[in-house]
């Protein structure tokens, strides 16, 4: 058979979570900046996300991780800069294809189920087998009748995780979601975001757990006092990363004050 390959064929190498970014950005800001009380809190953040994997923020307590996810998720508005999403900016009704999880949520004060079927019937969906699949999802089938507000710590993030899913987000943003949980209560969040990556959605998540970050992401993001030091593939991170106020972080060194 004629080999018609040219001699001089070369495999293209896959592509890294963060070239890829770069190159077909899903999410994208330009130039945020955001101030409160005269301080300036985010300072001319520009980022390009791809719409795969998982992307970390890191950073130390203040850095401006919650600020940044809160601006490109759009609840919050930048002081300048602009934050597009499939070339189109965010707006109070597109936001709806996007969810995020916040550290303490906020329950309703009603049943576990209850609060599910609130946010379903809110999006017009209101086939209760949907709430039930999902609090087996994250199982918490067996407290479906329970006040939301006596869950444990764990629960709670766990029906705001199902929260969060209810609407099938293309972007589900998760601000310490793990935080304080025990192993068994991250084991399952954990799965469920890896499923949920695997099916299509775009994660981003700010977290301190440093062995989660190794688990679940593709690229890290590290902000300090408000500025990006560095985005990397998650893996060239961990080998050594680039900037010294990310070497001291991973060594469970102190910011200089
Ligand atoms: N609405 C606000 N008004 C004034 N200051 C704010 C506001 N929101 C956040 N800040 C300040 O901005 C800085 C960054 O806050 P942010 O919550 O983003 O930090 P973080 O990196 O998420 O920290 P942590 O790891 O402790 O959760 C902090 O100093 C915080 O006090």
């Amino acid at each position: 058979m004629l080999d018609i390959t040219p001699s001089h064929t070369q495999i293209a190498k896959p592509k890294s979570a963060t070239q890829d970014a770069q190159a077909n950005p899903f999410l994208s800001c330009r130039g945020l900046c955001f101030s409160a009380n005269s301080n300036v809190l985010i300072k001319d953040i520009s980022l390009n996300f791809s719409a795969h994997g998982m992307s970390a923020i890191m950073g130390f307590n203040g850095a401006g991780k919650s600020l940044l996810l809160r601006l490109l998720h759009g609840v919050i508005q930048p002081d300048s800069g602009t934050v597009l999403w499939d070339n189109t900016p965010v707006t109070h009704d597109n936001r709806k294809r996007q969810s995020m999880v916040f550290q303490k949520p906020v329950l309703l004060r009603r049943s576990v189920l209850d609060n599910l079927l609130f946010v379903l019937k809110s999006r017009g969906m209101s086939d209760p087998s949907i709430a039930f699949s999902l609090l087996e999802k994250v199982r918490l089938e067996n407290v479906s009748s329970r006040a939301a507000r006596l869950l444990s710590g764990g629960e709670q993030q766990r029906l705001a995780l199902a929260r969060g899913l209810a609407t099938k987000p293309e972007i589900l943003f998760l601000d310490e979601a793990t935080s304080s949980l025990d192993p068994t209560s991250i084991a399952i969040i954990e799965n469920i975001l890896n499923e949920e990556c695997l099916k299509g959605t775009k994660i981003i998540f700010a977290s301190h757990d440093i062995g989660q970050i190794k688990r679940l992401a593709s690229e890290v993001i590290f902000i300090n006092h408000g500025r990006i030091s560095e985005q990397t593939d998650a893996a060239s991170f961990f080998k050594i990363p680039e900037t010294k106020i990310a070497q001291t972080y991973l060594e469970g060194g102190l910011p200089v004050i």
